[in-house]
């Protein structure tokens, strides 16, 4: 069996080094892999490789001081050395090391070089790592790669850690070939083509919540305007017509008359952008046609909107559920059963007041449970499993909780 670990010239990348299960081809417990770098992220995927059955040489500076930390089933050893015995190489170092590797450029023809690295700011050279190592190596053949799990999840083992790896090269082969090595590792590779797409995938490690960062700030400015809103209409303004403290409403009453104010406007932002995306297409007669910029982004982070209006409601609920439970409220009671008691009414009962918030419960509760299924939906996991027609269902009961909400 040719194994990778051959030494020689350029092997023909149109026959696969890399283990077939489904045929019984080839056995990964002969086949090694390189790795250039002895640092934290060659010892985890040492490990995990090992743990899969291939063979690991390591490629060091230092391979003595640097074979302290393998396992002894590893070769560590010099650079040079590691890189005749594989044809495909991680290169575990950092872009600022790679012109390091230049004096093996002749050994590196023809060989796999799988670029793992990660930048600390979003484009933070012109070019990509993977696109300069490129450019260092033209004759070898680029792959990005990896560079999304971090050492720590790689050790961790596939059920523990993030799954997807993100894979491009400019040659069609090598980029299989890495594929098939991610998934025998127990990832779930993700093929984004050619090798201009490494800039997109050094940059994801470094992305915060991106489609979380609009409707976030959108929810705290409406929580904001609320809650002032609120503040000032009961609590100033009673105070200043009639010198009436209730500054005790700060805390609970007026976070919860916020919430489910935040919680429908957000919901209706959820639909509002459909709305206007469906006007902008019959306004120019096609669905052809781009929608324009702020568009787009709203119409992307619709689910974000959706999940803050779910979890505003859910502390809504958790607030209402509690004001029973306040001191004021008992105050408030005894206050006005006194009162009562002085006014000689034996009976207070009102049936419109009753019907009102027997009504007002009973929506609301409803409302919350179909949020909650359209949160639960909204799961990756959850929305793969269903079909067009089932979310189609799903959006539907949505769209009638909105009007749920509207009446409660
Ligand atoms: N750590 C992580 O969680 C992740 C890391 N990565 C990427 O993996 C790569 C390696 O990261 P990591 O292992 O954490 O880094 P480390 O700093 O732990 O290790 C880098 C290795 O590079 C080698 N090195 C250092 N200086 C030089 C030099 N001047 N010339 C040649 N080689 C040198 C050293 O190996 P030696 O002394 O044996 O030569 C060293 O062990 C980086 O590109 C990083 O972005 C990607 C995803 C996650
Ligand atoms: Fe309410």
């Amino acid at each position: 069996m040719e194994s990778i670990s051959m030494m020689g010239s350029p092997k023909n990348l149109n026959e696969t080094f890399l283990p077939n299960v489904a045929n019984g081809i080839k056995d990964a417990s002969k086949i090694t892999v390189g790795i250039i770098g002895s640092g934290d992220f060659a010892k985890s995927l040492t490990i995990r490789l090992i743990r899969c059955g291939y063979h690991v040489v390591v490629g060091s500076r230092n391979p003595k001081f640097a074979a302290e930390f393998f396992p002894h089933v590893v070769d560590v050893t010099h650079h040079e050395d590691a890189v005749t015995k594989t044809n495909i190489i991680f290169v575990a170092i950092h872009r600022e090391h790679y012109t390091s590797l230049w004096d093996l450029k002749h050994l590196l023809v023809g060989k796999i070089l799988v670029d793992v690295s990660n930048n600390t700011r979003v484009d933070q050279y012109p070019d990509s790592n993977a696109e300069y190592l490129a450019s260092l190596f033209p004759d070898s053949l680029v792959v990005k790669g990896f560079n999304v799990v971090s050492a720590w999840s790689l050790q961790l083992g596939p059920k523990d850690a993030s799954r997807q790896v993100y894979i491009c090269s400019n040659n069609v082969q090598a980029r299989h070939q890495v594929t098939e090595l991610a998934r025998q590792l127990g990832f779930i590779p993700v093929d984004l083509g050619a090798l201009s797409s490494s800039r997109e995938i050094e940059n994801l490690p470094l992305r915060l919540f991106t489609l979380w960062k609009g409707p976030v700030v959108i929810a705290i400015s409406l929580a904001t305007f609320f809650f002032i809103y609120s503040f000032i209409r009961d609590v100033i303004h009673p105070y200043v017509r009639n010198q009436q403290s209730d500054f005790y409403k700060l805390p609970i009453e007026i976070v919860n008359k916020t919430l489910p104010v935040v919680a429908i406007t957000l919901l209706s932002l959820v639909y509002l952008s459909g709305l206007i995306a469906a006007a902008y297409q019959l306004y120019y007669g096609t669905k052809y046609r781009r929608f324009p910029p702020w568009l787009d982004s709203w119409l992307q982070c619709r689910k974000q909107l959706g999940l803050l209006s779910f979890f505003f409601a859910v502390v809504h609920v958790a607030y209402s559920l509690c004001l029973p439970m306040r001191r004021s409220e008992r105050y408030l009671f005894l206050n006005m059963a006194y009162q009562q008691v002085h006014a000689n009414v034996e009976n207070s009962w009102n049936e419109e007041e009753v019907w009102r918030i027997e009504m007002y419960i009973s929506f609301g509760i409803m409302s919350l449970g179909l949020l909650s299924l359209l949160a639960v939906t909204s799961i990756p996991s959850v929305n793969n499993a269903l079909n067009w027609r089932e979310f189609s269902f799903i959006q539907v009961c949505y769209s009638q909780n909105n009007r749920f909400l509207l009446l409660t």
